[in-house]
């Protein structure tokens, strides 16, 4: 077994992010006319200094969020809080961080709520433990697995850095979730990890009947090994596996159009249900093999997102309009 040192910590924070007049030790945004954020943190006595002058941070400190201030060189500094969206893209990291916009699904489709018990492996820079634990509160339980302890330190700080200190339902435990898992009766499991499908068979003993699986995974192949690897287990119901895409714009009198670049691609996610236990999964409609059926009516039912499971039916009960090519049968 790896060396296990759990961090309760003490119960300093409420795990709520300040808010109110900027006060010192808050991190502040400080974004210039050309859109360049600096983040200081407030000192009493303290400067901000850029090639464009001078911020006494005691000029900031007493003012409400969304002030601007001018420099000593006359550029006029807009000042916020960091979001916890900043704080993810400008943490120092050890491992990649999940974007926001697969947190922000990750805390959806896994069905994160208030007071919830959850695992989360590996824990990584942290970005991800921040927003479970914003999901969960402070009266739910994140319980963070990180093999690597170099990881984990970077994690804690940056953890704390966003809540002002040790979040009150934060555990993170440096070891293996699946040689190290010490919570029973957990209701939601996260895994961001290299081989997810090697915590399977733990995540399925400490998970509740009806509790979930979600599994963000940056390949194919690791896609396809998750969600076989769930449905051969046999105590996890039929697997839904997606990818988020988020496209921003331009907007900018007649010029509105989508924005030259994007992030093409950051990770899927596959999420499944534990089965009550003795159960067996009912057995899986198998749909039909491309060329099987007549070409694809993308007319008739076909709403996006229609395709979450459950949804696969229409209400008759007959398949849906657009039958999909299934690799397995495909084969
Ligand atoms: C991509 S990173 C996670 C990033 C994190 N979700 C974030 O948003 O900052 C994957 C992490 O999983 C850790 N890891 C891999 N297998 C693990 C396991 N079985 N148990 C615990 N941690 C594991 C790795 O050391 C690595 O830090």
């Amino acid at each position: 077994m790896s060396e296990t040192q759990s961090h309760d910590g003490p119960r300093t924070t409420t795990g709520r992010i300040p808010h109110g007049p900027f006060r010192p030790g808050d991190q502040v945004q400080l974004t210039d006319p050309k859109g360049r954020i600096n983040t200081i943190t407030l000192q009493a006595g303290k400067e901000y200094h850029s090639h464009k002058g001078a911020i006494p941070h005691d000029t900031i400190i007493g003012s409400p969020e969304g002030s601007v201030f001018r420099s000593t060189g006359g550029i006029e500094y807009l000042a916020f809080r960091p979001l916890l969206t900043d704080h993810t893209l400008r943490m120092p990291r050890g491992a990649a961080v999940v974007y926001p916009k697969d947190a922000a699904q990750i805390v959806a489709q896994a069905d994160i709520f208030p007071g919830a018990r959850v695992i989360e492996a590996g824990a990584g820079s942290g970005a991800l433990s921040c927003f479970l634990l914003r999901a969960v509160g402070e009266h739910g339980l994140l319980s963070s697995y990180e093999r690597r302890p170099d990881f984990a330190d970077i994690a804690r700080g940056n953890v704390e850095r966003f809540f002002g200190g040790p979040h009150p339902a934060w555990r993170l435990t440096v070891g293996s979730l699946e040689h190290d898992l010490a919570e029973t009766e957990i209701d939601r499991a996260v895994l961001d990890m290299l081989a997810p499908w090697e915590c399977i068979d733990a995540v399925a003993e400490a998970l509740i009947p009806g509790g979930m699986i979600c599994a963000y995974i940056a390949t194919t192949t690791q896609m396809s090994r998750i969600v076989e690897d769930l449905r051969a287990h046999g105590r996890f119901a039929e697997p839904y596996a997606f990818e988020t895409m988020l496209r921003s714009w331009h907007v900018d009198g007649l010029a509105v159009r989508p924005d030259h670049r994007m992030v093409g691609h950051t990770g899927f996610l596959v999420t499944a249900r534990r089965l009550a236990d003795g159960v067996t999964p009912p057995a899986r409609r198998r749909r039909p093999a491309k060329g099987a059926h007549p070409a694809p009516d993308t007319t008739a039912g076909s709403a996006p997102g229609n395709d979450a499971p459950g949804n696969d039916a229409t209400e008759n009960g007959t398949a849906p309009a657009t039958p999909q090519a299934d690799p397995a049968t495909e084969a």
